[in-house]
């Protein structure tokens, strides 16, 4: 019996629904929620994805802008129009699109948003909340993927969790979110000796690459729950995952598909850091 999917787009509709209504209890009482988002330079995929993300915030009451900048902006420019937003009562939350171009320094430019208003929870301070307990922002992709784990009644505990790849905004987070829920984490990279002795003793596993076919059905326990982060094209340019989606689905009991898997999930994520945020600032 192959995999049930889970999917990213229904259960994103439905935290867009909670958001909505959180969205309306704040203006109410007066208060606009509202996200600032910095585009510099012009590379057409964050053209794509700054779109996508505006569209989702108007639909659900959020005020979202789009301030693009050109792609020979000095640093010190950017960090100055960060200090400004920082200060501005009525900007909750602050993305700036990554990639940023080759002259800045991305890590630099992270720091400087207030983590108060850090809705993609890349601030340091806020990896530093995520890994003591502390409140914070989450970075969104992980968390969407934790929230497709809930949708299904995924229990956690005691369970083998099998994290591949180590990026600081998805792999490194989901580990801990999954440590956080009692899971036995192991996470796995591309200097890992033997990948598919780690992933046969996974019951869920999360494939977070950039590279495709780096989870095939032989590599998977029967009855896994397998969540698919990656973002690929194949030769004919379709967008794929990490995980090969035909033979897995064969193995595991849960799959995530690519596209409207994890990918809309990091879009409502965002938007419920944003609210998060806007609930915080007028508490
Ligand atoms: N500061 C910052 N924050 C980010 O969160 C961020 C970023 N920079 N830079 C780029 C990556 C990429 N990313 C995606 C989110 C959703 C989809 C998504 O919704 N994908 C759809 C398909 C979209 C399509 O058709 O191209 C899906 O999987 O169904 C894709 C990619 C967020 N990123």
């Amino acid at each position: 019996m192959p995999a049930q999917l889970i999917d990213g787009n229904a259960l994103a509709r439905q935290i867009r629904q909670q958001v909505q209504s959180r969205t309306a209890a704040l203006q109410a009482r007066g208060v606009q929620p509202a996200l600032h988002i910095l585009l510099v330079g012009d590379d057409p995929a964050s053209q794509v994805y700054t779109r996508h993300k505006v569209n989702d915030s108007t639909e659900t009451g959020l005020a979202a802008t789009l301030e693009r900048l050109p792609a020979d902006l000095p640093e010190a420019d950017l960090l100055a129009r960060l200090d400004a937003l920082n200060r501005d009562p009525a900007v909750h939350g602050i993305l700036v699109q990554l990639p940023l171009p080759p002259h800045m320094d991305a890590h630099k430019v992270i720091e400087a948003i207030a983590p108060a208003k850090d809705v993609d929870g890349f601030h340091v301070q806020s990896a530093g909340a995520l890994m003591t307990g502390l409140p914070g922002f989450w970075p969104c992709t992980p968390h969407g993927c934790m929230k497709m784990l809930e949708s299904i009644g995924c229990q956690l505990r005691g369970k083998n969790a099998v994290v591949i790849g180590r990026s600081n905004i998805v792999g490194k987070p989901m580990a801990l979110m999954l440590l956080q829920q009692d899971a036995t984490v192991t996470v796995c990279h591309s200097r890992t000796a033997d990948l598919k002795a780690h992933t046969l003793q996974a019951d869920v596993v999360v494939a977070a690459v950039g590279k495709r076919n780096v989870l095939k059905a032989d590599m998977v326990k029967p009855g896994a729950v397998v969540i698919d982060v990656g973002m690929n094209r194949d030769e004919a340019g379709k967008l794929c995952g990490d995980v090969d989606f035909e033979g897995v689905r064969q193995v595991a009991g849960w799959i995530t598909p690519v596209p409207g898997g994890v990918g809309p999930m990091t879009r409502a994520m965002l938007l419920v850091n944003t609210i998060e945020a806007a609930e915080r600032a007028s508490a």
